[in-house]
């Protein structure tokens, strides 16, 4: 039985907490899934959203969250490609045109119309959450809910990123930001056979990438990574920025060796300089990464449940959601939270 209303999180006013409140259950339309939501995790693009920290503004009001897991439980008419009590995630990258350049050479992340869920429209901050089944993440049945959620932003989007610093096996690449992203980026550059480089402010995080794989660790606090890098291991191959401070995509690029990519994709506001000498004779690549489409996603979700890459999660309560955000503020948190809303069987 779908109740008439669910619990969830609205966001009301940039800047203000979150109100627990009981909100309507909506009916799937079109193309469209109603999930019921087992986990989701909290994303720093959550908390970004929140702020109304960027150029392109979320809808208000506002129910956050776009790493939801749960089981289908109603469908709309034209749905034909799952059926009820499969479990599926709902991505940011929500639905898309599917007919425009982008969409139909395999990169619907650039569609102009895409929505993106828990921006655009409702997330998964709730009990319930209405998906479009085009988009959808796919899940086999006895997954770990919590250990899976974050794959369905930060793992992509970090497996998306990687595969965008166009480096190979046997190569160095630096993470930037050992966070939600980056902790599981250190383990996506392990299972592609790559040398990792972890970059963070806090010892614990870099302690957490250590016993992940990472084979050197460097606090920016304390020693300035690309000489430090250098050094080392002569310059990374590739760099993927996942940091939440505009200061480590200048020092990503300085951790480059000649002919290198930085893949970017945190999103602090600010802007960095680009030094034009050293991009041009050095000839580096800057390349912005945004999560990832459906076909990475799967390849996501496969290297999670085959355990190549594990999420390190806490679990939270809806309730605790604006405590959640100060932690994340403070850089206080390790992994990911992940929100732990309704039961773990339909
Ligand atoms: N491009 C995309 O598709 C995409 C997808 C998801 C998230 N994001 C963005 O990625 C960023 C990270 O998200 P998250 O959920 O991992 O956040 P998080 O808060 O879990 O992690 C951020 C990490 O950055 C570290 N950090 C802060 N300053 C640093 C510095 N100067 N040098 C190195 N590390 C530093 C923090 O210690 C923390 O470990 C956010 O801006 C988020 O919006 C982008
Ligand atoms: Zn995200
Ligand atoms: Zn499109």
């Amino acid at each position: 039985m779908i109740p008439k209303t669910m619990k969830a999180a609205v966001l009301h006013e940039f800047g203000k907490p979150l109100q627990i409140e009981q909100v309507p259950v909506k009916q799937p339309k079109e193309n469209q899934i109603l999930v019921k939501v087992v986990t989701c995790g909290v994303c720093h693009t959550d908390l970004h959203a929140c702020e109304g920290d960027w150029p392109v503004k979320p809808k208000l009001p506002l129910i956050p969250g776009h790493e939801a897991v749960g089981y289908v439980v109603a469908l709309g008419p034209l749905v034909s490609n799952v059926k009820e009590g499969d479990i599926v995630g709902v991505p940011w990258l929500f639905s898309a045109c599917g007919y425009c350049e982008y969409c139909i050479s395999g990169w619907e992340t650039l569609c102009e119309s895409q929505q993106n869920g828990g921006y655009s429209v409702d997330g998964g901050y709730a009990e319930y959450v209405v998906a479009d089944a085009r988009y959808v993440a796919h899940f086999p049945p006895n997954i770990n809910f919590l250990e899976i959620a974050p794959i369905t932003c930060a793992g992509v989007t970090v497996y998306k990123g990687l595969k965008e610093t166009d480096t190979k096996p046997g190569e160095w690449v630096a993470i930037s930001g050992i966070g939600g992203l980056g902790h599981l980026a250190v383990q996506y550059a392990k299972a592609m056979g790559l040398h990792v480089a972890a970059i963070d402010v806090a010892d614990d995080k870099l302690a957490l990438a250590k016993s992940l794989g990472a084979d050197i660790t460097v606090n920016a606090t304390e020693t300035n990574p690309g000489s430090f890098l250098k050094r080392a291991t002569g310059g990374m191959h590739g760099v993927l920025v996942t940091a939440v401070s505009p200061i480590a995509f200048k020092q990503g690029i300085e951790a480059l060796r000649r002919k290198g990519t930085i893949s970017l994709n945190g999103l602090p506001p600010g802007s960095f300089d680009l030094p034009i000498f050293d991009t041009v004779l050095n000839r580096y690549t800057v390349r912005g990464s945004i999560v990832g489409t459906r076909k990475d996603m799967q390849e996501a979700i496969g290297f999670a449940v085959e355990g190549k890459v594990k999420a390190s999660v806490h679990a939270g309560k809806l309730e605790d959601i604006n405590q959640i955000f100060d932690d994340m503020r403070k850089g206080s948190i390790e992994g990911r939270v992940v929100l732990q809303i309704g039961s773990p069987t339909l």
